[in-house]
């Protein structure tokens, strides 16, 4: 069965725990990252490890491992579980302590890697698009729990995954504290007009995608030009073409948001390209 990395040690699946005074379990106070592996190379994994040592920076909380010792040990464990194309979820929480908020009151942190399989969206919409709403819950203020930190308070993003849900959609648009378009509950938003790809910049208050970087990157190689902007709901319902990324997304596209058609309601084609670039990007194919 599945193994689970808990500070150095493996665990199977069943016996893996955490004790219930762990504050990340107690007030969600830890943070995580999700990456993937292709034919058992993880994508970009010193960029998650640089992220998810800055979000727990940003908290306060000090990892208790050096960040090459943690890469290390999340390839160990994608190796004793035989996953070439896997998921990983990677875990540091404040660890268990009393029932008071005070993180001093805590001790030993609790770095745990899982690797596992995933699949967030049906294959058949990668083909036929997703469609959308957007969340009455808003992304969270940056002077408050800064929606650049990837931790595990995810309940104002649940929030409005239910509303997406409720809606009969299996994504929801958030909007940032202005009223502007950030990105969805667990994956960035891009657009298309005229041959031009546009997405919320860093400071629209979203969280600073690794798969949101690559797709920049990977559009830009290809010529195309690529805005980084303010953006409103308007710039996404007149776009050609929309489309989400994220580790566990990857490159999806979307053909309606709030009850309105992108472009003609099929998939785009730059939408398409840059999905079959990704595919190959990940996998060390050369690109076309
Ligand atoms: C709010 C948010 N924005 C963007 C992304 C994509 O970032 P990366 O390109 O670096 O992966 C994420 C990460 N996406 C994420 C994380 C955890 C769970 C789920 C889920 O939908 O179950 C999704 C995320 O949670």
């Amino acid at each position: 069965s599945l193994k689970v990395w808990i500070n150095g040690t493996l665990f199977d699946k069943a016996e893996a725990r955490v004790s219930v005074y762990d504050h990340g379990l107690l007030y969600g106070d830890g943070v995580f990252e999700g990456l993937r592996s292709y034919g058992g190379k993880v994508f970009r994994l010193e960029d998650h490890i640089h992220r998810l040592y800055a979000s727990a920076r940003s908290i306060h909380l000090e990892i208790p491992m050096a960040r090459d010792e943690l890469g290390e040990a999340v390839v160990s464990t994608l190796k004793v579980n035989n996953l070439a194309d896997g998921y990983i979820r990677l875990v540091v929480t404040r660890g268990a302590g009393s029932l008071g908020l005070d993180p001093r009151k805590t001790s030993d942190p609790q770095v745990i890697i899982i690797t596992d399989s995933i699949s967030l969206y049906p294959a058949e919409l990668y083909e036929h698009g997703l469609k959308i709403v957007t969340a009455g819950t808003i992304r969270n203020h940056p002077a408050a729990l800064n929606p650049r930190v990837k931790s595990l308070n995810y309940l104002n993003n649940i929030l409005a995954k239910i509303e997406g849900t409720n809606a009969g959609c299996l994504e929801a648009l958030m909007l940032n504290h202005q009223g502007h378009v950030a990105e969805c509950t667990g994956d960035n938003i891009f657009v298309v007009m005229h041959g031009v790809v546009h997405t919320p910049s860093v400071d629209s208050g979203i969280l600073e995608g690794i798969t949101r970087q690559a797709v920049i990157d990977l559009a830009r190689d290809t010529g195309l030009t690529v805005v980084e902007r303010t953006m409103d709901r308007h710039d996404v319902y007149t776009a050609d073409e929309c489309f989400l990324t994220g580790t566990a997304a990857e490159v999806i596209p979307v053909i309606e948001c709030d009850a309105r058609p992108i472009g003609d309601g099929r998939p785009g084609p730059v939408t398409k390209d840059l999905h079959h670039r990704f595919h190959s990007l990940v996998r060390g194919e050369p690109l076309a």
